[in-house]
């Protein structure tokens, strides 16, 4: 028993021993297993502690990229805003109030009213559309709004030209005093107050102007002034902005009408700009939410936060409103002559007349003059300064780049001092020309005759266009050239300025202008000349109010400002012009026939330049420059086409040039020294320049016309003032020429004396040139010599060409009180008057003949009738 409980002991204590070993096992594993379990938790937290922050880096990351991007994209944003915004509002649209003045710009611009507030550091400037695009309502606080209001208006006016917009002004509630700043306009006419009860009549007065300028100057081509400004760089109507402040109701017509103006206005230039009148949302209107802070709005900005600029300082609207004023006031801004330009140049035909226009209306529609069959003829007066001159360069300007110069031919004259046609004709600067222009008189105001030559050259062409067209059985221009398609028959347009200095006096020329006029007016209508006479002067408009038949012709009438008697006489339309415009009546002044017309600025010599050169250079070879007449100029002889013409010919009679006479063709006044009693040549007068400018002529135009020793050449000089002119003649003259003075003259006198009554036949001409030939020493036996040889030394081919210095002293040397004056067959006078020349003139009568300096009245009494009037050669 002691054995078997000590076994079992033994048993139990093996068994718990190995329980005991077991557990002590399973402990051991599951410690492990725990400390397995807690590495692994740890390292499962550190791996998800490691991604929470990288997942929180790159959110950052990614948060600072998008942070970046918006601001770069918000700056770029706001440049982007703030420089466009400074292209659609320059100058005077979006200038701050401090560095503000007026700049007028080309077209319309968008006005800025504040800036929006952007969550960025570039300003944005908030812009509102005006003009050419629509209206402008103003909510909010009244005392603000205003602010805004004058703040528009002001930029408005002065991106404008002056007066090309007015403003009309309606509030019933302060009495304009919400515009009273701009008061100063009103005198100019900018800016006109409807009174309380004027609101209809007003939108009434606006719906009547968008009709018309829809009906008339849109005419259905253009859809809006805009549109027509950009085609045609003319804006023929002011934007008229209407303000509208407060109105409590509108009546129904009011508001039938307000809506109409909504609608249509922008087109035709009328906007308005309203505050405290209820106005529904629509295209082109734009509101404006006028309160402090940062609450402002403009609708076209949506929801953008906006900060309204402060009105314009009082002394900045002061100083734009005086000086728009006083622009306007100083009358319109000159339009551009090439509104006058047709498309084409020289693309029309003159068969049945010349139309072009002269300028604007003042509905912006051209105006267009025409010449022809009717009316034929133009008279244009304007008082000193009107721009009579400047019309007459536009309408040349017009009908020149219509009409090619095989359609048109210009003849110019200018009575007045001055060279207003001058630059028609090649200069010293510029050497083109009008093609057009066949001549240009200038500072002709003494020489009335080159005005008789003009009108006796037109009196030939009308006469010769007559006689074509007789011959083709035809009575006017436009069937004559039908029946002479190849014939060269261009309308002549003949302009002469001042012409009342060719009809004044009653002496020879003005009979002989007055009945060339006559004819010319009468007849010249349907040969195609024309005439367009103009004045300053009332008393130009009076020297042909005697002919009444003579202004009947001239059916065209063209006052300028304060022109009078021009138009009929109850037609009183030029007396309130305004400057740079001019009356175009084509009904002889009636009433109902006035056409006001604002003319271009043509005066201007680079813009009328342009316009020269362009023509210039399209020109047909064969048209060279035109005959240039200057009053003030010395002719030369080397230019003279007659001088040029000679040369030696056998067995003809030499001819004597003497200077250029007063015409149209420029010729050389002439005598021909035939083998005949009194083919001598008298210089009278004491003006020795001319005198030996005179004789000069006379030896050279010979000495021209023969071999070097064809001819024999003395010169006896007996004047010491007239020696170099004298010797520098004999120094040009060929084969030396002999040269006599006082000591020697009786040598000369003897041998010519001799020669003249010797029988034997004379080998070659010789022509004795005297100097003072009144100054002759040797007493009767030379003075009986001299006769001898004026005598008979024509017929022995000698002929005497000799300047006295006083017709008295020539008589003297003739022989006496009353002697035969048959051996001067021909004479220059100078400083001589006409009464004394009595004796060497046909009839009992004096030619008319006034001394004038470096003029000479020529006479020869084997061809003329009359004496002519010619001017000497000078170097
Ligand atoms: N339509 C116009 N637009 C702008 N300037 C003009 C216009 N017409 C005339 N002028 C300017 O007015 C001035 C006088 O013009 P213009 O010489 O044509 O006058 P006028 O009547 O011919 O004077 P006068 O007879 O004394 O020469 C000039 O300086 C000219 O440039």
């Amino acid at each position: 028993m002691a054995e078997s409980t000590a076994q079992q002991v033994m048993d139990i204590r093996a068994g718990l021993s190995y329980a005991l070993g077991a557990a002590e096992q399973a402990v051991a594993a599951a410690r492990e297993a725990h400390a397995a379990a807690v590495t692994r938790r740890e390292r499962v937290m550190a791996a998800a502690n490691a991604r929470r922050t990288k997942v929180a880096e790159t959110l950052d990351g990614r948060i600072r990229e998008i942070d970046d991007r918006h601001r770069r994209d918000l700056a770029a944003f706001a440049e982007a805003a703030a420089s466009a915004a400074d292209r659609a509002a320059p100058g005077a649209a979006g200038d701050p109030w401090d560095d503000w003045q007026p700049t007028p710009l080309d077209k319309a611009a968008e006005l800025r009213v504040g800036r929006l507030l952007l969550p960025h550091p570039e300003p944005v400037p908030a812009l509102v559309p005006l003009l050419d695009h629509g209206h402008v309502v103003v909510r909010g606080e009244r005392r603000i709004g205003d602010e805004v209001v004058a703040g528009l208006l002001l930029r408005a006016l002065g991106t404008a030209a002056p007066g090309a917009l007015t403003i009309t002004g309606y509030d019933p509630e302060h009495l304009g005093g919400g515009l009273a700043r701009f008061a100063t306009l009103a005198p100019a006419g900018v800016l006109t107050f409807v009174g309380p009860g004027g609101l209809g009549a007003l939108l009434n007065d606006l719906v009547d102007q968008v009709r018309r300028i829809n009906e008339t100057v849109l005419a259905g081509e253009y859809t809006s002034l805009r549109e027509l400004a950009l085609a045609t760089h003319r804006r023929p109507e002011p934007w008229r902005v209407a303000v509208l402040l407060g109105a409590g109701e509108l009546s129904r017509p009011e508001q039938t009408q307000l809506q109409r103006l909504l609608r249509t206005g922008a087109a035709a230039g009328v906007h308005l700009i309203i505050q405290g009148m209820p106005v529904q949302a629509g295209p082109g209107i734009e509101f404006i939410t006028a309160t402090e802070g940062d609450r402002a709005r403009i609708s076209s900005a949506g929801a953008l936060p906006v900060r309204l600029d402060g009105g314009p300082p009082q002394a900045v609207v002061a100083a734009a409103c005086r000086r728009i004023a006083e622009a306007v006031a100083a009358g319109p801004a000159p339009v551009a002559l090439d509104s006058l330009l047709p498309q084409q140049l020289w693309k029309e035909s003159s068969a049945t007349g010349l139309t072009a226009p002269l300028g604007d209306s003042p509905l912006g529609v051209p105006v267009t003059v025409t010449l022809s069959d009717y009316p034929p003829h133009a008279l244009i007066a304007g008082p000193s300064g009107t721009g009579k001159t400047n019309l007459i360069y536009a309408w040349m300007g017009a009908l020149a780049a219509r009409y090619s110069p095989a359609e048109l031919a210009f003849y110019l004259l200018d009575f007045k001092e001055g060279v207003s046609f001058a630059r028609f004709a090649p200069g010293r600067r510029d050497p083109s020309w009008l093609p057009h222009v066949r001549l240009v008189g200038v500072n002709v105001n003494t020489d009335r005759e080159f005005g008789l030559a003009l009108l006796r050259f037109l009196g030939e062409e009308l006469r010769r266009r007559a006689d074509a067209a007789k011959r083709y059985e035809v009575t006017n221009l436009a069937e004559l050239r039908a029946e002479d398609p190849a014939g060269s028959w261009p309308r002549i347009v003949a302009v002469v300025d001042e012409f009342q200095v060719l009809l004044a006096g009653r002496d020879a020329v003005a009979t002989e202008a007055v009945d060339l006029l006559e004819d010319l007016a009468r007849r010249g209508r349907s040969q195609g000349i024309h005439l367009i006479l103009a004045s300053q002067d009332v008393s130009g408009i009076e020297a042909l109010w005697g002919r009444p038949a003579l202004v009947a012709q001239f059916s065209l009438r063209i006052a300028l400002p304060r022109a009078r008697r021009i138009l009929a006489e109850t037609n009183t339309a030029a007396e309130s012009l305004p400057r740079y415009h001019a009356v175009v009546n084509a009904d002889s002044g009636a009433l109902e026939a006035n056409r006001i017309v604002r003319v271009p600025a043509a005066g201007d010599r680079e813009r009328w330049n342009a316009l020269q050169h362009r023509l210039w250079r399209m020109r047909p070879d064969s048209q060279g420059p035109p005959r240039l007449f200057d009053g003030d100029a010395r002719p030369r002889l080397a230019d003279s086409p007659d001088f040029r013409r000679l040369a030696p010919a056998e067995g003809q009679a030499p001819v004597v040039l003497l200077g250029e006479t007063i015409d149209v063709a420029a010729r050389s006044a002439r005598t021909v020294l035939r083998r005949a009693p009194g083919r001598n040549l008298a210089v009278l007068g004491t003006r020795t320049e001319e005198a030996c400018a005179v004789l000069a002529t006379a030896a050279r135009s010979l000495a021209a016309q023969f071999p070097p020793d064809g001819a024999a050449f003395s010169l006896l000089c007996l004047d010491q003032d007239a020696r170099p002119a004298a010797e520098a003649l004999r120094d040009e003259l060929p084969d030396s020429p002999r040269m006599f003075f006082a000591a020697d003259a009786d040598w000369l006198l003897e041998d010519a004396a001799n020669e003249a009554g010797a029988t034997w036949p004379s080998d070659r001409p010789h022509f004795i040139l005297i100097y003072a030939a009144d100054a002759l020493p040797g007493g009767k036996a030379a003075a009986d010599q001299l006769r001898t040889i004026l005598r008979q030394g024509p017929e022995r081919r000698i002929h005497v060409l000799g300047w006295w210095r006083g017709a008295g002293l020539l008589r003297d040397a003739l022989g006496g009180p009353s002697p035969r004056t048959d051996a001067i067959g021909a004479w220059v006078a100078l400083d001589v008057h006409g009464s004394e020349l009595t004796p060497y003139y046909p009839g009992a009568t004096a030619p008319v003949w006034y001394p004038r300096p470096w003029r000479a009245l020529h006479f020869d009494r084997s061809v003329h009738r009359g004496a002519e009037v010619i001017i000497p050669y000078g170097q």
